[in-house]
């Protein structure tokens, strides 16, 4: 362990060896949060003697998960011992939770309860909505809005705390409800009051629940502090949570609810890198941390700050520090490097097309592999014109790249495993194995899986249950290939570092995304993308018509301001007169000014609804 220590800079040290019963470690990008965490959890088990059962670490998603997991593994190999803990995400927790609570009889659900996404329950039950919000005639609409309203209230996020039954919904309250195809949807109290109630019919028929449902189940389980209380919080006696800005009150409520006082607590996060609040995170969950510990245990609560970025040069810590205004981060060591290019761009396939050239350029240097870049785009959607455009551009030039496998594959998989979990029953999983080794059928996804279970403890089929929640959180997996360059969404690199990063498409609608964004989360979803750039960085787009300009933004003293308006030199306004050329600039810039009426009155008129 003292090898690992020495590695670590005083303040990460000091993070690791605190005698402290809960600590909050606020750490900027690129901090060393996962690798203060892993130490951390090795830390617990060889020098304070915690067996690996007795620890639970919570991952926002599978992919951070296995990135704790990645650095703790590099870890044991350099110490030659440590294990393995449970890491979980908060959703697969509350099903573990909520499975002892079925044992203990104090669960309102079943053995082989099941999930469904809440949009799902109405095909449980096809009268669910009818009668409610009438005055919209689309009733997809109205199924998705209700939806939010019922997931964001339960989250915390409709009010300043999670609100568990309909009892507690004030009856004249209004809510309006944002949706993406149709502005916004009012809903009036008694309508989702009612919906309400119509699912818990539906939940108590079908024994099924939703994703907030297993938070909010297991919260309920715990604080009725009987036996499922005591056999949970008194397994883990040390918990890390990771991306704790990401957290949402409901999710901070179950976390508390754990928490006894004699567990030990530690929280890893950066308020400037929530970006999940549409999905009901909340950074103040940060700011409470310490108070409410310090409630507990005043003089056993902690606070450390990490600063010193060991990832990017100095001049990408620089675009990435003025753009969100704060010092947050400085560089670790002396590290100048390659001045960061913004680059500005007419259009999304002009953008595209620069990439797919700079790229082809970049990777004749030996240094480089494709492996080693990385293409951001904002919109957080399989099927986005973005990076569409993208691969089209990379296809033109035969650069190859790694794709998201379709939702479709992620549920044959999710298929697969319930298939197994019914064939072979609380069979042992090493066996299972070993059956569909000799089965004549493509099974390696579905073995990797279970192996990957098996490595976090799952024994028998029945464990895969809680792993199958995982699954089933996930947008869709990547399939990395070795020597393919990764075309992802800001939101998809969280956590992750690359070379060299490109990002597009800085702009009105595009980045901040949406007629009415959120503007601050927008701009620590770009805070996000800087931050992955370990040497070089492209930032594509064009000057802002409304909102915030983010392209201006990232214009610094150590950035380069490049103007790049087609590939063709014979296109750049040759041919042209200098009247033809005047009347054309003329026309455009009429255009332009149309166009921003035309969206302004768009949004006013949204607005009435
Ligand atoms: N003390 C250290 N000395 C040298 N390198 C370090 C140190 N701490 C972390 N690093 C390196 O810095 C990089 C970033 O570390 P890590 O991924 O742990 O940061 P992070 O804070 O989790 O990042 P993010 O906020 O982006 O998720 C990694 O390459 C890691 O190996």
């Amino acid at each position: 362990m003292f090898r690992i220590l020495e590695s670590l800079n005083p303040k990460q040290r000091d993070a690791v060896t605190t005698p402290a019963q809960y600590t909050q470690i606020v750490a900027g990008p690129g901090t060393g949060k996962t690798t203060t965490l892993a130490a951390k959890i090795l830390y617990v088990q060889t020098e304070l003697g915690v067996g690996t059962d007795n620890i639970l670490g919570i991952s926002f998603s599978r992919s951070a998960k296995s990135q704790l997991l990645k650095k703790l593994e590099e870890f044991t190999g350099i110490i030659g011992y440590g294990g393995k803990p449970t890491i979980l995400t908060f959703h697969s927790l509350a099903y573990r939770i909520i499975k002892f609570g079925i044992r203990y009889n104090e669960s309102r659900f079943r053995n082989g309860f099941e999930r469904v996404a809440t949009e799902q329950f109405i095909e449980l039950d096809p009268a669910l909505i009818k009668g409610l919000c009438n005055e919209y005639a689309d009733r997809d609409i109205v199924n998705i809005a209700l939806a939010k309203a019922y997931n964001l209230i339960r989250q915390g996020n409709l009010t300043n705390s999670p609100i568990k039954d309909w009892h507690s919904i004030p009856e004249d309250e209004v809510y309006h409800i944002k949706t993406y195809e149709q502005g916004r949807i009012r809903i009036e109290a008694r309508d989702l009051i009612t919906y309400w109630k119509r699912i818990n019919k539906i939940e108590k028929i079908k024994n099924v629940t939703d994703f907030q449902g297993l938070i909010s189940e297991a919260s309920h389980l715990l604080t009725l502090k009987q036996q499922t209380y005591e056999t949970i919080s008194k397994s883990y006696s040390y918990i890390f949570v990771d991306e704790y800005q990401d957290t949402s009150l409901a999710q901070e409520e179950l976390l508390f609810s754990l928490i006894s006082s004699t567990n030990s607590v530690t929280v890893v996060g950066d308020k400037n890198q929530t970006i999940y609040t549409f999905n009901g995170s909340n950074h103040k969950n940060m700011d409470r941390f310490v108070s409410k510990c310090k409630e507990i245990a005043p003089l056993s609560t902690h606070e450390i700050r990490l600063t010193r970025n060991y990832r990017s040069t100095e001049e990408i810590i620089k675009v990435a520090n003025e753009f969100i205004g704060e010092k947050t981060i400085e560089p670790a060591e002396e590290c100048s490097g390659i001045t960061p290019e913004v680059v500005e761009t007419h259009s999304m396939t002009l953008a595209a097309e620069y990439v797919a050239t700079k790229i082809k350029e970049l990777v004749k240097d030996p240094a480089f592999t494709l492996s080693d870049i990385c293409i951001l785009y904002r919109k957080n959607s399989e099927f986005s014109p973005q990076a569409d455009e993208v691969y089209k551009q990379l296809d033109k030039l035969s650069l190859r790249y790694n794709v998201f496998q379709n939702q479709d594959k992620t549920e044959s998989l999710i298929d697969q495993v319930l298939k197994i979990r019914m064939e072979y029953e609380d069979e042992p999983l090493n066996e299972v194995i070993e059956k569909l080794q000799v089965i004549d059928e493509d099974f390696a996804e579905l073995i990797n899986f279970i192996k990957e279970c098996m490595n976090q403890g799952a024994y028998d089929t029945d464990d895969l249950s809680e792993y199958i929640v995982e699954l089933e959180e996930e947008d869709a997996d990547l399939i990395t290939e070795t020597d393919s360059l990764s075309v992802k969404t800001v939101h998809d690199a969280k956590g992750l570092e690359y070379p060299i990063v490109f990002i597009l498409y800085l702009g009105d609608r595009e980045f901040p995304h949406s007629s009415r964004p959120n503007i601050d989360e927008e701009k620590r979803l770009l805070y996000v993308g800087l931050t992955r750039a370990q040497k070089q960085l492209y930032v594509l787009g064009q000057k802002g018509i409304e909102f915030e300009g983010f392209l201006d933004n990232c214009i610094t003293s150590t950035t380069k301001h490049v103007l790049y308006h087609s590939s063709k030199d014979e296109e750049k306004n040759k041919g042209f007169s200098v009247e033809d050329k005047a009347i054309i600039d003329e026309t455009t810039k009429q255009l332009e000014e149309d166009e921003k009426k035309r969206k302004e009155e768009l949004r006013k008129l949204m607005d009435l609804f």
